[in-house]
This record gives C-alpha cells, structure tokens and sequence, in this order.
C-alpha cells in the first residue's frame, strides 16, 4: 500500500491542464483567474464625499457660510465655488473643485441658507479620485474570484473574464442494494447516498457534477455507466471498490482501459481507493462506505478538482488542541471525525469516539478530520494536531 501523500501526488498527476474560456463575471465565482484582467476606469472617477454634510474651504471653515449649492450621488453641482460658500453634499457625490474639506451635517448648525461649523472632524471626508484603484491596474492570473475580488471586477468594469473551465465530473454510485431518494426501499434496499454527497463535494470544489443513473452490480449495467461518463474529464465511481463478489470496479475499470495508477492507500478510513487514467480522463474508484467516499473525495477527489482548474490544489491543514487523550495509531494514516470548540490560543478538537465508517449522521456533525499520521504515538490532552476543516 502507498501513502496518502504518495496518492496524492499520483492523482494530482493524472489531472489534465486548465482548459481555458471566458465567461461573463456573474460565472466566475469560485474559480481561477487564467487572463489578467485591466480596470478599463478609475475608481472613484471624482473626488468623492464619504459624508453627508458640507463641501466648504478649509480655510474658511470657522466663518458663517453660505449655501449655494447642492451635490448629490449622480447629481453632481456644476456652479462656480466662491470664498465664504459651502455645498449641501451627499456621501459618494462629488465635490465641487475648490473645496476641500466636507463637514458631517451632525456637526454644522443651519439657520436659512447659512451654516457654522460646531467640531471639526479630524480628516477632510474626501476620498480623493483614484484612491482605490486605477486604469490600466491589473489583477493577476492565478488567483481564485472570491465574492470580494468578483465585485472589484465588476466596479473595474470588466464584464468577462478568461478562467478555466469548470471540469466536469461523472459520478457512478452503484450496488444491487441501492434505490433514489424520494422511492420506498424494499427489504434489503437502502437509499443511495454517495452521489449526492460526492455531487456537493464536487460543486464545493468548483467542478460541475453529473450524476449518472445508479448501476446494478452486473458488468452490463457498469458498462453502460462506464459509457456515459464519456466526454467527463474525471469519472468517480463509488462502491464496488473492494474484494468482495460484487466489487467489479477494478475488473470493469481494466475493460475500459483504464492505466491503474495505484489501487489501495494506508489510510482510514478509504483504503480501498483506485486512481488511473482512462483515455484523456482521470478516474477514481472510490469505497462505497459513506464516510470513506466522503474521506476519499475530500483528500483526493477535491484536489484534483482544483489542481484542473488552475487552483492551489490542497488548502493547507489547520491545528488545534485535543481536549481528550488518544492511542497510538496504526500502520495506516487516520482521518478522525471530530468537532471543534473555541480554545485559547487554538481551537479546542474533540473527534466521536464511534469512528465506523458507515455512520453518515457522525459525519454530518463533523466539523473537522482530524489528521493522525501512520505509528502516530499515544497523545495527550492540549498536544497541538493537525486538522482539515470541513465545510458546512
Ligand atoms: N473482506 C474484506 N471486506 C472489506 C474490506 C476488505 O479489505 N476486505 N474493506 C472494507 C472497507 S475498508 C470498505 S470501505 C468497504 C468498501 O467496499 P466497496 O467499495 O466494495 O463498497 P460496497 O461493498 O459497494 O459498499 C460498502 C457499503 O457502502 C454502502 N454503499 C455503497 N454505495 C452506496 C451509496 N451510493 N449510497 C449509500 N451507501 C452506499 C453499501 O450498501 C455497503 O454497506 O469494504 C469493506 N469490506
Ligand atoms: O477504509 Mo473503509 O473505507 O474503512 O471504511
């Protein structure tokens, strides 16, 4: 068996390049940018009032004031400025050449049309012409379009945007024993699962799911799945991963070519994970236990996701402190389901004693997998470990 890094490191490299396009903004979230993109304006394009109050010349700020104007956002005062004067003004008007400080109307006493100022603020109010950014300025490839970074664009008046295509992902969850969501089991059946949480996990990651009819556990009903993952750049099967009858994955998998990279890994909960290359696609076999298909996908599977969209692949890990002892570990890298609490200096990581990786109702508390790597040695209440977080 390999390790989880090693693993890692073989699925990363079956992930095929960014495939560039360029989408309108509202499309972009999530993914990363491959183009520059040029503020085609200045931002703000005038001076701009941060206050609703006064525009007026500092120099005459302590003298009875005129009011000869208004400025409001939209509606800028195109009069001429004269000493002694001041303008009504509105936050992100623009302020009239020739004044240079903006008084909050809470601290100006009015009587008519003239004013005095009662307390000076500090600074001037006025947000000079392209204090936030410029023409011409550049955001760089590489980065992901976060909400924040999506509105900048769009203020920078860049409608579209060169990114990667989102990879889409076939997903084949298969099992005699599985029914749809919504359809009354009979006995023996279950409700399928995995497609759904995998499909989530897939979205989360930026890629776009495609769930795919649930397999029977014939070599028929797979190679029809097997099929229509064509034209998918990752196919994830879930379930028949492992030794028993039924598990036909890695038989079918073969049939379809499939260039195996690695078939087992020393972890848990997931070791019976297969990784290869099927064609101009990547392929992964993930087990077919909930907790482990949600183990494999969020260590392997999100990964690959990312690295085909141009993203850092791995976020790094976090670390916390156990609020409970634990024993020493086994041969095989352990992801614990475990809960976070707020902590002093780091968060406070409790992970369930009940770690069977068929209980989807432990997982969906989780907060957190706690990482515990191979031999890993008996560890104490208040030892720093490490953790992903999980998103909720
Ligand atoms: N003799 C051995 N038995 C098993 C081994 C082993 O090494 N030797 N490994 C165990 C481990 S670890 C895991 S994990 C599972 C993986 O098995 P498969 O990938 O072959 O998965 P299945 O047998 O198809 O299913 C396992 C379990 O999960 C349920 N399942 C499957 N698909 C779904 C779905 N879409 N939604 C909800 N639940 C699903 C299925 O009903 C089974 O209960 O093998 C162990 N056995
Ligand atoms: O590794 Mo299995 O995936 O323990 O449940």
């Amino acid at each position: 068996m390999i390790t989880v890094e090693e693993a890692l490191a073989r699925v990363l490299a079956l992930a095929s390049a960014p495939r560039p396009e360029t989408v309108p903004l509202a499309e972009a979230q999530g993914r990363a940018l491959l183009q520059p993109a040029v503020s085609r304006l200045t931002q703000p394009p005038f001076d701009a009032s941060a206050m609703d109050g006064y525009a007026m010349r500092a120099a005459d700020l302590w003298d009875r004031l005129e009011v000869i104007g208004t400025s409001a956002a939209g509606h800028p005062w195109d009069g001429s400025p004269r000493p002694g004067t001041a303008i009504r003004i509105f936050t992100g008007a623009p302020v009239p050449a020739g004044y240079d400080h903006v008084e909050l109307q809470e601290n100006i006493d009015r009587d008519g049309d003239r004013i005095t100022v009662t307390t000076r603020s500090r600074g001037s109010n006025i947000r000079p012409r392209g204090n936030d950014f410029a023409e011409g300025d550049r955001m760089e490839p590489g980065c992901r379009l976060t909400a924040a970074r999506i509105g900048l664009l769009a203020a920078m008046n860049v409608a579209h945007v060169g990114v990667a295509r989102r990879p889409r992902v076939a997903i084949l969850a298969g099992g005699d024993e599985l029914v749809p969501p919504g359809t009354d089991p009979a006995p023996g059946q279950i409700v399928s699962s995995n497609d759904l949480a995998i499909a989530a996990l897939v979205r989360d990651a930026g890629g776009e799911p495609l769930i795919l009819p649930l397999a029977r556990d014939t070599e028929a009903s797979l190679r029809e799945g097997f099929a229509a993952a064509e034209g998918a750049e990752l196919l994830v099967t879930i379930g028949g991963a492992s030794v028993g009858d039924h598990d036909l994955i890695g038989r079918l998998s073969a049939e379809h070519g499939v260039d195996q990279a690695f078939y087992k890994v020393a972890l848990r909960p997931g070791k019976p994970l297969m990784a290869g290359r099927m064609g101009h696609a990547a392929m992964l076999g993930l087990p077919g236990n909930p907790v482990s298909a949600m183990t494999c996908g969020v260590l392997f599977m999100q990964p690959i996701i990312r690295a085909m969209l141009g993203l850092p692949p791995v976020p790094p890990l976090q670390h916390a402190r156990l609020t409970c002892d634990l024993p020493a570990e086994g041969p095989r890298q352990h992801y614990l389901r475990a809960c976070l609490t707020p902590g002093e200096d780091l968060p406070g990581i409790t992970p369930f004693s009940d770690q069977d990786s068929a209980r989807l109702a432990l997982m969906a508390r989780a907060d957190a997998l706690l990482v515990r790597p191979p031999l890993d040695p008996v560890r104490n209440v208040g030892d720093q470990v490490a953790f992903i977080p999980l998103s909720h």
